[in-house]
């Protein structure tokens, strides 16, 4: 029986898409408080009765987190066009050899939008 978990973190970042059509708000340099979640499944522990201690996700997240928080996202290699899938997919790549399970990530730029990446395989 697997069960999917998932820890957030919030990064407050800059960005602009560059490719959008001309006009479109979203060229001009502007910030979010992105929500990250990232989503590990698997088979709760007979004795730990968990999937994984939430803060093994935390700890192999950190160095990512510490990429993007407070940066301007352009600036970063493989970033260069930061929509929320493109982040979503940054992460994944970066995150997937560090956590076992890895089943998800997902990326809101508001409240009101943003989107989740299960894998290359789904
Ligand atoms: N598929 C995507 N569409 C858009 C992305 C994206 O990453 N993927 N990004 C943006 C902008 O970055 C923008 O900041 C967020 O878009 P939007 O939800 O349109 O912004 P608002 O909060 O202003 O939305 P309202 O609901 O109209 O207030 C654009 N699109
Ligand atoms: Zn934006």
């Amino acid at each position: 029986m697997a069960i999917e978990i998932h820890k957030t973190f919030w990064v407050e970042a800059a960005h602009r898409l560059p490719n959008v059509p001309e006009g479109h708000k979203c060229a001009r340099l502007h910030g979010h408080s992105f929500r990250i979640d990232i989503y590990v499944s698997g088979e709760p522990g007979e004795h730990s009765g968990w999937v994984m201690d939430f803060a093994d996700i935390k700890a192999a997240f950190e160095p990512l987190y510490r990429q993007l928080d407070h940066h301007y996202l352009n600036e970063i290699p493989g970033l260069e066009n930061p929509t929320s899938e493109n982040v979503a997919l940054w992460i994944w790549e970066r995150l997937e050899p560090e956590l076992p399970g890895l089943s998800g990530v997902g990326v809101a730029e508001t409240c009101t939008a943003g989107c989740i990446y299960r894998g290359p395989n789904r």
